[in-house]
């Protein structure tokens, strides 16, 4: 799938919600679990906080803010995909204890018209939601009205790494390891789209200038993972 839609990312991300956390545990060697953790981290947020997972897929992210903000705090995970949204919401039954985390609203929305009001959250996530949207522009505006003046937004994300040596690792990774594995699942072409869309994914540097070109006050990308990840930490 190399020219997309917003309809046809839709359809993939429900197609792999039965396999989508196996894969990324196993794909990643548990790693994906950090990483998501560091991009937490760097939003800031405190008990008693609202906090937004746009993007929220399975519900990795959002659960890890409902622990952060605590039970006096508040959640809300954004997908399009219905059926990552039930994943994530049965997920949330067992996974989590309710006396000490907050409530998550799982919401069917669009990251490029998000259904929340302006000025809400203390802090927002997306985690590997940004190369998949049709108008990154667009997605960093929403991010921006959503969030409280001074709030800060992470963005986690896979990238092609700068270091050519790094970089045929990733793609060497991505054709003998992911896609195989993903053929074992009956998800080939899925697992095929993730090359292409690193390929038109823009740098660090230009997210940078992406953000403060949404008028973020600030706007950094920290590569992590030997580039092969990045989170993009955005104050409004
Ligand atoms: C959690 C991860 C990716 C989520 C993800 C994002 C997408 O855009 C997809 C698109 C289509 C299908 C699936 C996804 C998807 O799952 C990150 C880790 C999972 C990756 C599948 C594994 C990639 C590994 C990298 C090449 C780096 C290798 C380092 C490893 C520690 C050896
Ligand atoms: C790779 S998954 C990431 C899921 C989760 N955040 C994680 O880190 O595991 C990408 C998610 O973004 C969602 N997505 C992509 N474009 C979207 C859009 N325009 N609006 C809402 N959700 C979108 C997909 O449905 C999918 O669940």
């Amino acid at each position: 799938m190399s020219q997309t839609s917003a309809e046809s990312v839709q359809a993939l991300f429900d197609r792999i919600a039965p396999v989508y956390d196996e894969l990324n545990q196993t794909l990643s060697l548990g790693q994906h679990k950090i990483w998501k953790q560091m991009a937490v981290k760097w939003v800031g947020l405190k008990p008693g906080d609202q906090a937004l997972d746009i993007c929220c897929g399975s519900g990795d992210v959002a659960m890890l803010l409902a622990q952060k903000v605590g039970a006096q705090g508040r959640v809300c995970g954004v997908d399009f995909a219905a059926q990552q949204l039930e994943v994530a919401a049965a997920r949330q039954v067992y996974e989590l204890n309710p006396e000490t985390t907050a409530p998550i609203d799982w919401m069917q929305g669009d990251a490029l018209a998000l259904p929340v009001s302006d000025n809400q959250f203390d802090g927002v996530t997306m985690s590997y939601g940004l190369r998949n949207v049709m108008d990154i522009p667009q997605a960093l505006q929403e991010i921006r009205r959503v969030l409280k003046p001074e709030a800060k937004a992470a963005i986690l994300d896979m990238h092609r790494p700068k270091n050519p040596w790094v970089r045929g690792f990733q793609q060497w990774y991505l054709d003998n390891v992911v896609v195989p594995a993903a053929k074992r699942k009956g998800v080939t072409s899925e697992y095929e789209y993730i090359a292409p869309s690193l390929d038109r994914f823009p740098t660090g540097e230009a997210q940078e200038r992406l953000a403060l070109a949404a008028e973020f006050s600030t706007a950094v990308h920290y590569p992590i993972a030997e580039g092969t990840m990045g989170v993009l930490v955005m104050t409004k």
